[in-house]
């Protein structure tokens, strides 16, 4: 028994499919993400809070769901929206099938829609905002009106709603461990990092690389984590919009005044943009995939990244000892700022992948050797 479910956007459009997931409502702004594998890592991303994502990869559900590849501890995408759902893999368990993983997380979902059409007119319009209705009595009108009534992302400060509650350590490594270090064992730095939603994979290759790690909430005052005494401070991924967090803005200015070697992945690149001075905008259609070419202005090589953000830093606003050190390929937005300064820099990819291509590891290994030169002073 198939269950009817509808997706509707700001514009006008509906689209009508089955409910793949828990029936009921949801809103957010819809997205489109590219990437073919990864959807697991994609729906527990906590940058993904308030945002419907729809994959444009046809066919999802065919390699289940497993505990390793979850990369927060619950799904933070508002929904899923997706084509064709794989109903045929008989031998995964229960707990083990998409749309079951779904359920038991309350996530609304659609299948059965032309994620073409809707692709072609967020790549046209730019994101939407969009409600999904899922369960026998679907109302039109009621999904229209609810999607009009999303305020948007511009202007929300949701860093400090995903954050974590408390302090902890971190010291798991990845699985493969490229770099030979043992995680957890005779770590070489202490790095303090800040949560505004973080990807697991990022702190893997951290520990990877000798590092041990306090994860602190994202209201934490700069002057707590001095008193850590860290060798470097990371800027985690996360969701909404970079603007409002003021409190990270301050904190963040405030670390970079005492010289100590920072890093910012994405909303913490968007946020030492800020700190620094720039602007941040809203894009478009925003990046959201695991393919975009970034190109490398000091050594003019090009990298295949994983992406997922929908803001950017603005480069007409950087000032003069924020240096541009890459831009995306598709559409020049820039993607990496280093202070000439002091030692700190920002991707505006996700170097850890988690989905995606690994190109972007160095960028660990950079974080590391800024932090070895602090030490070495
Ligand atoms: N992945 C992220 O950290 C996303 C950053 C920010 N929320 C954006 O959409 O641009």
């Amino acid at each position: 028994m198939t269950v009817p479910a509808i997706l509707a956007l700001e514009d006008g459009s509906l689209f009508r499919g089955i409910a793949i997931g828990a029936t009921g409502e949801t809103v957010g702004e819809v997205v489109f993400n590219t990437a073919m594998t990864g959807y697991q890592e994609i729906l527990t991303d906590p940058s993904y809070a308030k945002q419907i994502v729809t994959l444009t990869y046809p066919h999802i559900g065919n390699t289940g769901v497993n505990p390793e590849d979850e990369e927060s501890d619950r799904v933070w995408a508002a929904g899923l929206v997706i084509r064709d759902l794989t109903l045929t893999v008989s031998s995964w368990r229960a707990e083990q099938s998409l749309p079951d993983y779904l359920k038991a997380r309350n996530i609304v979902a659609i299948a059965d829609i032309d994620t073409r059409r809707l692709t072609r007119i967020l790549r046209d319009k730019g994101a939407q905002n969009g409600c999904i209705l899922a369960g026998d009595d679907v109302d039109e009108e009621k999904a229209l009106a609810t999607a009009r009534g999303f305020p948007g992302l511009k202007g929300m400060d949701l860093a400090r709603e995903v954050s974590v509650g408390e302090t902890y350590a971190w010291s798991e490594g990845t699985w493969d461990r490229p770099t030979g270090h043992r995680p957890g064992a005779d770590p070489r730095f202490h790095v303090v990092a800040y949560d505004y939603g973080c990807k697991r994979n990022i702190l893997r290759m951290l520990a990877d690389r000798g590092c041990k790690l306090t994860v602190v909430p994202a209201q934490t005052p700069a002057s707590d984590v001095l008193a850590m005494n860290p060798d470097g401070v990371f800027l985690a991924n996360g969701p909404g919009d970079p603007e409002p967090c003021d409190y990270a803005i301050a904190a963040i200015r405030e670390i970079l005044g005492t010289g100590l070697p920072v890093f910012g992945i994405c909303l913490g690149h968007q946020l030492l943009g800020l700190a620094s001075g720039a602007r941040t905008m809203k894009m478009k259609n925003g990046h959201h995939g695991a393919n975009h070419p970034v190109k490398n202005l000091e050594d003019g090589t090009v990298m295949i990244t994983s992406q997922n953000h929908g803001f950017a830093v603005d480069a007409d606003t950087l000032p003069d000892n924020v240096k541009v050190t890459h831009v995306s390929l598709f559409d020049g937005t820039l993607q990496g700022i280093h202070r000439t300064d002091v030692p700190a820099f920002g991707f505006q990819g996700h170097p850890e992948a988690s989905p995606g291509p690994h190109d972007c590891a160095p960028l660990f290994d950079h974080f590391i050797e800024l932090m070895e030169a602090h030490g070495a002073r």
